[in-house]
């Protein structure tokens, strides 16, 4: 079993816990349903920057991220940085996030924040929405056609952008359809971890000019960035390079300063 089926094992007993103590009808009463969500998107559409943060505290590939943050804080620091949106890891086990994170960061700022989290179930897209977040991540690698259509429309009716991850040609001529706002190409092969910029460049041609096309991983200088924006990208999710250091929030304001310049 390579890791992601590991993830994805582990993901079904998780759902089918929760589901068993936390029913739909529950989530559906968080305040938080009722809340108009803004579009990722539209927002990088508009950015200069296009800089997505992400909020990670360690992960499969890198054992020990930064294990003493603060979510809020870090929320702050990113929305002070002038960053797109923030993407929030809610898997516990591997990534060692939660659903209180999305939360704690929902309640100190009002942009775009993404659930980062291993989707398999409609359950998960409704506490996405329960908890905070205005966009959810569809991985194409973890899910069949049926599943990512019937998952992002559901997203859709809720009022939430879908942003879906791809990593190869297969996965993303299955994946292409109208319920999707953003197509990601993780440059992470999410197997093996090996880490290339060369597969968005690859993948860009091949995505419709519909979707709005997001870089993921691996992200490190502002030379990447400009170098994926001549490919057509106006997305880039950032995390370890800024989550390493001391105050992810300053590391995020002088890579957009240096980028925006
Ligand atoms: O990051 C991992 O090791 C990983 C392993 C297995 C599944 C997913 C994984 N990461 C999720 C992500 O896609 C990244 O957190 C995100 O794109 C940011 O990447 P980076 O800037 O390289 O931290």
């Amino acid at each position: 079993m390579n890791i992601l089926e590991k993830i994805i094992a582990d993901k079904r007993k998780e759902v089918a816990l929760k589901k068993a103590i936390i029913p739909i009808v529950q989530l559906e009463q968080s305040v938080l349903f009722e809340r108009n969500g803004k579009s990722l998107a539209e927002a990088l559409q508009n950015s200069e920057s296009g800089i997505i943060a992400e909020h990670k505290r360690r992960s499969p590939s890198k054992s020990t991220i930064n294990q003493n943050t603060n979510v809020a804080q870090v929320a702050k620091g990113y929305e002070n940085a002038g960053v797109c949106g923030m993407s929030v890891l809610t898997d516990i086990k591997y990534f060692g996030g939660s659903l209180e994170d999305l939360v704690l960061a929902r309640s100190v700022v009002d942009f775009p924040l993404l659930r980062k989290e291993f989707i398999i179930d409609e359950y998960q897209v409704l506490e996405a929405k329960a908890y905070g977040a205005d966009v959810i991540l569809l991985i194409a690698a973890v899910l069949n056609k049926t599943e990512i259509k019937e998952l992002s429309e559901l997203a859709k009716r809720l009022g939430m952008d879908v942003l879906l991850e791809v990593h190869n040609q297969e996965e993303l001529e299955k994946s292409i359809m109208p319920s999707l706002d953003m197509l990601g190409v993780n440059n992470r092969n999410l197997k093996t971890f090996e880490v290339s910029l060369e597969t968005s460049k690859q993948l860009s041609a091949q995505i419709p000019d519909d979707f709005v096309k997001v870089s993921e991983s691996g992200i490190s200088t502002i030379e990447a960035i400009k170098d994926l924006r001549q490919y057509g990208y106006q997305g880039f999710l950032i995390g370890e390079n800024f989550m390493k250091t001391e105050n992810p929030g300053n590391s995020a304001a002088e890579f957009i300063k240096e980028l925006t310049k």
